[in-house]
């Protein structure tokens, strides 16, 4: 075992168990009915999707989907320049390091829960240009954009990305669409929100590590933006905190599905119905992994509060309502480096019961 930073080590209490647990994993779904190649849709399959869909967001908060229509080029080509990326010289990919000014681009000192995580990013936007707030400060309405820093030595990156993120798109929305069916809600409900989307995608790389035992590769989080699309390689080590005993379970890597994931902002919007669910990830000192999460988010002036036909007198709104984009500047500023104060959560806006 070589030694490690102890900037990268866990509280004992947060260290991984690294054996294996046999354990029923998290809902694997088929989308079938909703990406048949002659579209008929059949409402007995649509409504049992809808349940099934609903069911795993309540229980789990995470579940799998095949049949997604997402090409499989489209991935395999995306995952690929990812490696070459990372691959790259260490000073070519600091030349579009990402920092307090230029938020987007490629990092490796990211801290979670003020622990340094076992990895190396590359954060690109889905929309560009990108608006966001200007500062943290609810009182400063200025807005200014998020803008993308490709690599030069890689020029094929930013085509692949972008087609890559033009076909998860598309899973988004249907997936939002049929979460907001299984809430009672219309289809379309949530759409509006998603116009001038904040969402983003990462690249994550997760080098072999000396001590598994000791760090993680991302520490213990809940994801902020309404919901989480990833793509992981066939390494394994997306682990997810069961509702039901808080025991965390392993992802098993299922060839060709996403793992979808309930974020903060689904939890409010859905009033609590929906909860958004710890996860981690752990590496390997073998063998080095990949993941690619698409995070879905609305647009930066959103204000987030409980749908309000998901709230009566019997059920009152259990969040105050705020702001996505002050949220998410804030959640950018305070990741880049150590923090005495816990970041930003969503338990913040709870309302006392
Ligand atoms: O790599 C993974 O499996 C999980 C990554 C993750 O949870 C995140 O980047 O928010
Ligand atoms: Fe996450």
């Amino acid at each position: 075992m070589g030694e490690i930073n102890p900037a990268f080590i866990q509280d004992p209490e947060h260290r991984p168990k690294l054996s294996i647990i046999e354990a029923d994993g998290i809902p694997l779904i088929d989308l079938s009915p909703v990406n048949s190649a002659d579209n008929s849709s059949d409402p007995k399959a649509l409504e049992k999707l809808v349940r099934e869909i609903g069911n795993a967001c309540k229980d789990w908060g995470f579940f799998q989907v095949i049949n997604h229509g997402v090409q499989l080029d489209t991935l395999g080509k995306t995952e690929a320049a990812a490696r070459k990326f990372f691959d790259l010289p260490s000073e070519e990919k600091r030349r579009i390091w990402r920092d307090e000014k230029s938020v987007l681009g490629y990092y490796d000192t990211e801290h979670t829960k003020n622990v340094r995580d076992w990895k190396e990013v590359f954060d690109f936007t889905v929309e560009e240009p990108m608006l966001m707030p200007v500062s943290a400060d609810p009182e400063d309405n200025e807005e200014i954009e998020w803008t993308n820093q490709w690599p030069e030595q890689l020029p094929e990156l930013r085509v692949l990305c972008d087609e890559y993120a033009r076909e998860v798109e598309k899973l988004a929305l249907k997936l939002l669409g049929l979460i907001a069916l299984s809430l009672g809600l219309p289809e379309n409900r949530f759409n509006s929100y998603f116009k001038d989307q904040t969402s983003f995608i990462r690249l994550n790389h997760y080098p072999p590590c000396p001590s598994p035992q000791l760090a993680l590769g991302v520490g213990r989080h809940k994801d902020s933006g309404a919901l989480t699309v990833l793509s992981q390689d066939d390494v394994g080590g997306l682990e997810v905190k069961r509702k039901a005993d808080g025991e965390w379970i392993p992802v098993k890597p299922t060839s060709n599905a996403y793992i979808i994931n309930v974020g903060d902002i689904l939890q409010v919007w859905s009033n609590d119905r929906y909860e958004s669910v710890e996860h981690r990830a752990v590496v390997n000192a073998e063998k080095e992994r990949f993941s690619i999460p698409f995070f879905v988010n609305p647009a930066h002036y959103t204000v987030v509060t409980p749908m309000e036909e998901l709230t009566d007198e019997q059920n009152p709104a259990k969040y105050k309502p705020y702001n996505w984009g002050k949220f998410l500047s804030h959640r950018k500023l305070t990741n880049f480096k150590k923090h005495s104060a816990e970041n930003i959560q969503v338990s913040h806006f709870r309302v006392e019961e």
